[in-house]
């Protein structure tokens, strides 16, 4: 049985501007004991698809399991399995860090839970505030506080909805540290994020998403597998010659160009050469999982 069974889901909005279709008959099944990426550009459906496995947003179309629980049919049973972290900043400001965790175990029916509650505030580099008030957190300290609140019931798969957007260094890697000990454990996660290189360090599959539609579902590894082998890379000022314009991606004075093998850097090297465009910095890497996304998004047009 899957984790997670996600089955011909559709979401359609009705706008002003007519229906706006959100998500298009995604499907995909997560296994147990995975670490699943759900990646995907600015408005993709990623939110949307975990608000509708949180049993938050009816689905137009299909239907999501959890564990084999219906999430829309058999809600609380399915709720209890997940751990979910918003990406909103969502708190009752009357109520310090203990208070807000012990309020959430008793939303799912946990008792005597401060053993856990106590773990998680010192995994999570929060035992000194426990007695602080929530509204006297800072941001970081505030999304500590949400991923504690969404592991307080122990469930058996954790979501986690962009945990690192707009966070420090250093909870990066605590919250990774403590997400990936849980995952050894045993514990399903699934994960959204812009950080591709957290996607690609983490996850073991990876889905992506685009306009509502899945466009790529694969293990990480076969993913970087099918990218472009290596890219050549550096700065520069001048203008780029029109023969590789097309294929180069810029950002300021950083130059992108994927390359197949050898050839093509030899052949990228004297077209610039000719073209007497001088370099600074250049190197020649390997393509990583950013180069996949933009080369999956830029074929799925
Ligand atoms: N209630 C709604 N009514 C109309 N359109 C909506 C509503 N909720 C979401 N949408 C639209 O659905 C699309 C998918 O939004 P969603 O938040 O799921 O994207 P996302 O992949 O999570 O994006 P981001 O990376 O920016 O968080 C967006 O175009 C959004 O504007």
């Amino acid at each position: 049985m899957p984790a997670i069974s996600i089955q011909s889901i559709s979401k359609t909005y009705a706008t002003s501007r007519g229906d706006f279709h959100a998500l298009r008959d995604v499907s995909l099944d997560i296994a147990e004991g995975e670490f699943f990426g759900l990646l995907g550009p600015n408005g993709a459906g990623k939110t949307t698809l975990i608000s509708i496995l949180a049993g938050l947003t009816k689905p137009s179309a299909g239907r999501i399991t959890v564990m084999g629980h219906d999430v829309q049919g058999d809600f609380a049973a399915a709720r209890k399995q997940l751990g979910v972290v918003p990406q909103e900043l969502v708190f009752d400001p009357f109520f310090n860090v203990r208070e807000t965790l012990r309020l959430q175990s008793g939303y799912f029916g946990v008792k005597h839970n401060d053993a856990w509650i106590d773990e998680l505030l010192e995994n999570l580099g929060l035992a000194d505030k426990a007695t602080a008030n929530m509204r006297q957190l800072s941001g970081g300290m505030k999304r500590r506080v949400l991923v504690a609140q969404a592991l307080v019931h122990k469930p058996p798969i954790i979501v986690l909805d962009e945990p690192t957007a707009g966070v420090d260094v250093e909870l990066r890697q605590t919250l990774w540290h403590f997400i990936a000990q849980l995952n050894k454990q045993g514990h399903t996660v699934l994960l959204t994020t812009h950080y591709l290189e957290e996607a690609e360090a983490l996850c073991n599959r990876i889905a992506m998403l685009k306009q509502g539609q899945v466009v790529a579902l694969d293990a990480t590894s076969n993913l970087l597998k099918t990218a472009s082998a290596n890219v050549l890379q550096f700065k520069t000022d001048h203008a780029l010659p029109a023969e590789l314009a097309p294929v180069a991606r810029v950002t300021g004075r950083v130059v992108q160009l994927p390359a197949q093998g050898p050839h093509d850097i030899e052949r990228f090297l004297a077209t610039l050469r000719q073209a007497q465009v001088v370099m600074e910095d250049m190197e020649i890497r390997r393509a990583d999982l950013e180069d996949v996304f933009l080369q999956v998004m830029k074929g799925a047009a």
